[in-house]
């Protein structure tokens, strides 16, 4: 079993070290929530203000046209393609990730009632994250055809749901509780099978592991910019549709952002021929300048080498907190197969929200999720080995400790 020593020669050995430096981390914290919001990129704070003082107070006006503000969210969607296989022209920075799940999944279910209007059944996984439930369940009772969810509790589950009254299959690659990994190609493979198309919600894996989308032959997909891809907080989230359903889906928001020839102020909605007919209305463009601070460090590496560490963090934190920490009730819910793990790994504990307060307390931060999960995430442009040998210690030192047990880490906050 590797000791501090190790964790540090490990670290002297990533090729990927010298990429921390790319982000601003408090150095005294031991970063392990970029499954939620990812760590600022150096470069945003100076981007930020170049946006806000020049852009916007010197250039005015001018700068939709001069600083390339009107191209924006295209421009960003060509340089994230390459981490989810997308190809040029394929991929829109826009919106948030639920309000994209709104317009391809509204489009995806016009589609499918075009070709057979008795698919009306959407299915998806019960513990999905809940605004891609949610927002199913509003377009269902919205469009009053008689659409409904239909929601499985295990992975092994989906294939007897997708009977001949399937319109979508609509899944998160990874599994934000568990960090269990779909199989992305076989269960679009499936749904293709059984005549339903596949929307899949890559919010836990852009930026995490290599992502191909042409290669699956999905058809469609959406994800979220302010976690692994270290986009800030509340930063535009991305959306994706197949070559072959370009110009051809519809969008239910069908704004002037969207429109063949915005400034052509037409009184009817005309589409953009590609996938500008899915942006709705004007962007928040100090935002969506950030985003690309982030996806400029993926340019000096390539997923298969973050994929690698990823897989060498993950092994080391589930090995250690084993070994370590063994006497306590901490139950592992991510797989051990590496075929079916994301980048985080998460913990069941009978006092889980107690323990991950005094946790951050000591400076490891990652997450809570009901029921009871310690969640970490691990984000290889700036996790080290040695923060996970640091994390696993504070871990150990709270339960061996039972430092949890203090007043002030049972007060439940807004967020968790
Ligand atoms: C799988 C998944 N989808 C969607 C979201 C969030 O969507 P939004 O950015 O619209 O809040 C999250 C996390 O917040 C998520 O984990
Ligand atoms: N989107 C978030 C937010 O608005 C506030 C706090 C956290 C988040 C998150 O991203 C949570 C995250 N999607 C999760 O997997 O739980």
């Amino acid at each position: 079993m590797p000791n501090r020593d190790d964790c540090l020669q490990l670290d002297a050995h990533d090729p990927l070290a010298p990429l921390r430096a790319a982000f601003e981390l408090p150095p005294s914290v031991v970063y392990l929530d970029g499954n939620s919001l990812g760590a600022r990129p150096r470069a945003a704070a100076a981007r930020a203000a170049q946006v806000v003082q020049q852009e916007w107070g010197e250039g005015l006006i001018r700068s939709w046209n001069s600083a390339g503000w009107f191209a924006l969210p295209r421009r960003l969607g060509d340089r994230l393609a390459p981490l989810i296989g997308a190809g040029a022209g394929e991929v829109l920075v826009t919106d948030t990730t639920s309000v994209n799940l709104f317009k391809l999944l509204g489009a995806l279910l016009r589609l499918q009632h075009e070709r057979d209007a008795r698919r009306r059944v959407i299915v998806s996984e019960r513990g999905n994250f809940p605004t891609d439930l949610h927002i199913a369940q509003g377009l269902a009772r919205m469009l009053r055809q008689g659409h409904e969810l239909r929601l499985v509790d295990r992975a092994e589950d989906i294939p007897a749901a997708l009977g001949d009254d399937v319109a979508v299959l609509m899944l998160t690659q990874v599994d934000y509780r568990t960090g269990a990994l779909h199989d992305m190609a076989a269960l679009t493979r499936l749904a293709h099978e059984r005549g339903a198309l596949a929307l899949w919600d890559l919010a836990h894996s852009a930026g995490a592991l290599p992502v191909d989308l042409r290669g699956a032959d999905a058809d469609a997909a959406v994800g979220c910019t302010y976690k692994y891809l270290n986009g800030g907080p509340g930063a535009p989230a991305f959306l994706w549709i197949a070559p072959r359903w370009q110009g051809v889906l519809e969008t239910p928001l069908s704004g002037w952002w969207g429109h063949a020839e915005p400034f052509a102020m037409e009184p009817q909605y005309r589409p953009d021929a590609g996938i500008g007919r899915f942006l709705c209305g004007t962007q928040g463009i100090v935002s969506q300048a950030l985003v690309e601070c982030g996806l400029e460090v993926f340019e000096r590496t390539d997923m298969a080498a973050v994929r690698h560490k990823s897989l060498a963090l993950t092994d080391l934190f589930i090995a250690l907190v084993e070994q370590r920490c063994g006497a306590h009730p901490l139950t592992l819910i991510t797989p051990r197969q590496h075929e079916r793990r994301g980048s985080q790994v998460s913990w069941q504990h009978p006092q889980g929200y107690a323990v991950m307060q005094a946790l951050i307390g000591r400076g490891v931060i990652g997450d809570y999720r009901e029921p009871g999960i310690l969640r970490f995430g691990f984000t290889p442009l700036y996790t080290r080995f040695i923060d996970v040998w640091d994390a696993v210690e504070a871990l150990r030192a709270v339960l061996d400790g039972e430092e949890w047990k203090q007043e002030r880490f049972q007060v439940r906050t807004a967020v968790t």
